[in-house]
Formats: C-alpha cells, structure tokens, sequence
C-alpha cells in the first residue's frame, strides 16, 4: 500500500474518457466523458458544470472509483484512485443518496464514522457536531425512511463531512433542498474551504456555481469546454449592450440586419443585447427607421451566458447526453 502524498494535487485527471455499453446485446456505446484533464489545487472549491448527461457523475464516479475509466489517469493526492488509502481522505455525497431506510440518521452517521475509523467518545462527539452543523440534530432519532428528500440530503452531507475529510466530492450538492437548506448547503461548502478542504462538486445550477467555484469546469456532452477561474471565464466573454428600443416592432428590429445577442418584447418596448461593436450601428438604425432609444447600458456577465455560449458553440442547445454509436 502506498501512502497519498498531501503536496499532490488533490484530484488529477489526464486524458480520462468513459464509455457505456448500452441495448440488450451492448452493442451501442454512449461516449460519456473524452479525453478530460482536469487538476483541482488544495484548498480549491472546484466546480463542475454542465447540462444533463454531461458527464459530470461519469467524472465523479470515476474518483471515487465507483466506475472504471475506458482510458486515461484519475488519481487523487498522488495516488491512483482505487489505492485504498486515498480513501480516508475524501467524503462523499453521492447524486441520489440512498442510506440505509431502518437506521435513524445519528445511526447512519455513526455508522460512516465507524468505517471511517473513530470510535468511542471522539465519534460520539463528532457525530453530534456534524449533524449540528447540517442542522438536524432535532430529527437524529427518526428513522430514514421518515425524512424528506432534504433531510436525506443533509444527513448524506453529514456522514460525508464526518471522516473531517481533506477533499470532498459532492454530485449536486443542493439537489431536493429549500431555499434555506441551499443558503445552508452553501455555507457549509465555504466553512469547508476555510478549514482548508478542497471541495469538488457538480451541478447546473449556474448560480450555486457562481457563489462557490473558485475554479470550475464546464462539460457538454462528454468535452471540456471552459475551463479558469470564474472571473477570468466570464471577463472573458465579447462585451454586450442592453438597448431598451421604443416606437418599433420586434420585426423591424430585425429587419435592421445588425446581429442581435438577445431580443425580447417588453410591453410596447424592445429589449435587446448586442455586441458592443454593432451598438453605433443598432442605434443609427433604429433612430433612422423612427424608433426610439429608451435607455443603453453595457450588460453584466454572468456564468449563465458563459454557459449559454458555451453550449451554443457545442451545438448542444436542445440536446443532453454523450454520443450514441450505433
Ligand atoms: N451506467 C450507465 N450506462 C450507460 N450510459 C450511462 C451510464 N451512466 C451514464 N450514462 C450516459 O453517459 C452520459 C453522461 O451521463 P452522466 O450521468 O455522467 O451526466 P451528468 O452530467 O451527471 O448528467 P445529469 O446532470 O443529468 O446528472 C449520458 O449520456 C448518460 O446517459
């Protein structure tokens, strides 16, 4: 057994690809995931984000070892990822949780903290603590069956949290949680980085991403797309112009030939997004043909457009999942 180097980055991927067999003779595969490489620096809150069937569980699974990659290297502090020492290091929140139904949540977690290696008055105490922290402490004695998708959620999260793992791995983190529960989800995540913990985690829930992600990665349909840290991604993007329009139909709008980010009605008025470029054009335009200019102002970028381009320039707007051969 080889001993996880703390100095490694925490997750390394190179050139990971996975592909399914599917249909009843498994003659058809599904290319969920290609040629990823990936690495996650200490103490990094690390997103992965990505419509459906991007490949994002396929990516998590792969860490953790669940699924056996068809290429390419995964290794985590140093060590490939089925090296059971690696193990003791990371938590794990899976996608859909399915804890033992019987167990009460304290026994659930106790039980986490038992295979994780505490015992006696230390996995007492650190048991109470973490189901403090995902705040359910007043349902610990009731049976799992009896929660709710959130509080299944939360106490995952606890027994994820109760190794007081170096690297988290949570797939949709704030999946089946209330408004309050993801502001908490959140929190928790951020008082995580603080003890030095680096998190990765998934989602498509763009400003969850926004809040969190020092990095992040975003996959569609089984490719790394984008790839930096939030802010250098979304400076990045062309800079566009909000030009509210009054005194014109949408149509003629169009009929102007400038090409247009975004145009929406807005009761009698127009709203449209436009390169910066084409702004002088876009206005002469619509002066010349007897509109109005209303108001201009450079947009703000966000994540979602970042994401919208990205999955524009995919190809992959109206589609989800890996690539099917026949
Ligand atoms: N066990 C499996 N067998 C066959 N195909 C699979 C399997 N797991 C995933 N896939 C396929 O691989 C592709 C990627 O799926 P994956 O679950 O990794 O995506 P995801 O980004 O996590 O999606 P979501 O956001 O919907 O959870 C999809 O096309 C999916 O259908």
């Amino acid at each position: 057994m080889t001993t996880p180097n703390p100095d490694a980055p925490p997750i390394l991927a190179q050139g990971l690809a996975k592909t399914y067999k599917v249909g009843f003779w498994f003659n058809r595969t599904v290319r969920a995931l290609q040629s990823l490489d990936l690495q996650v620096g200490a103490g990094q809150i690390y997103g992965l984000l990505g419509p459906n069937g991007a490949g994002k569980s396929t990516t998590i699974k792969i860490l953790m070892n669940l699924v056996r990659p068809s290429s390419g290297i995964a290794r985590i502090f140093g060590q490939p990822v089925d090296e059971a020492s690696t193990r003791r290091l990371v938590g794990f929140l899976p996608e859909n949780p399915a804890p033992y139904e019987y167990l009460t949540g304290r026994e659930f977690v106790t039980l986490a903290g038992q295979l994780a290696g505490l015992s006696g008055q230390e996995l007492d105490v650190r048991v109470k603590e973490v189901l403090g922290a995902v705040e359910m402490a007043g349902a610990e004695k009731l049976q799992i069956r009896r929660y709710s998708k959130g509080m299944v959620q939360r106490v995952a999260l606890a027994q994820a949290l109760v190794s007081r793992p170096k690297l988290l791995i949570l797939d949709e983190p704030t999946s089946g949680l209330d408004p309050l529960g993801r502001r908490q989800m959140r929190d928790l995540i951020l008082a995580e980085r603080e003890k030095g913990t680096t998190v990765l985690f998934c989602s498509h829930i763009i400003p969850d991403v926004e809040s969190l992600c020092d990095r992040l990665a975003v996959l569609v349909g089984g490719r790394l797309v984008r790839e930096g840290s939030v802010r250098e991604l979304v400076s990045a993007q062309v800079p566009t112009v909000e030009v509210v329009v009054e005194g014109l139909a949408p149509d003629a709008v169009k009929g102007l030939g400038i090409p247009l980010e975004s145009l929406q009605a807005l009761d009698g008025r127009v709203l449209l997004q436009v390169s910066d470029v084409d702004t002088q054009r876009l206005l002469s335009g619509v002066l010349g043909a007897g509109g109005r200019v209303n108001q201009v102002q450079p947009a703000r970028f966000s994540l979602e457009q970042l994401f919208m381009n990205a999955l524009k320039e995919s190809g992959r707007a109206s589609t989800v999942g890996g690539e099917i051969n026949t």
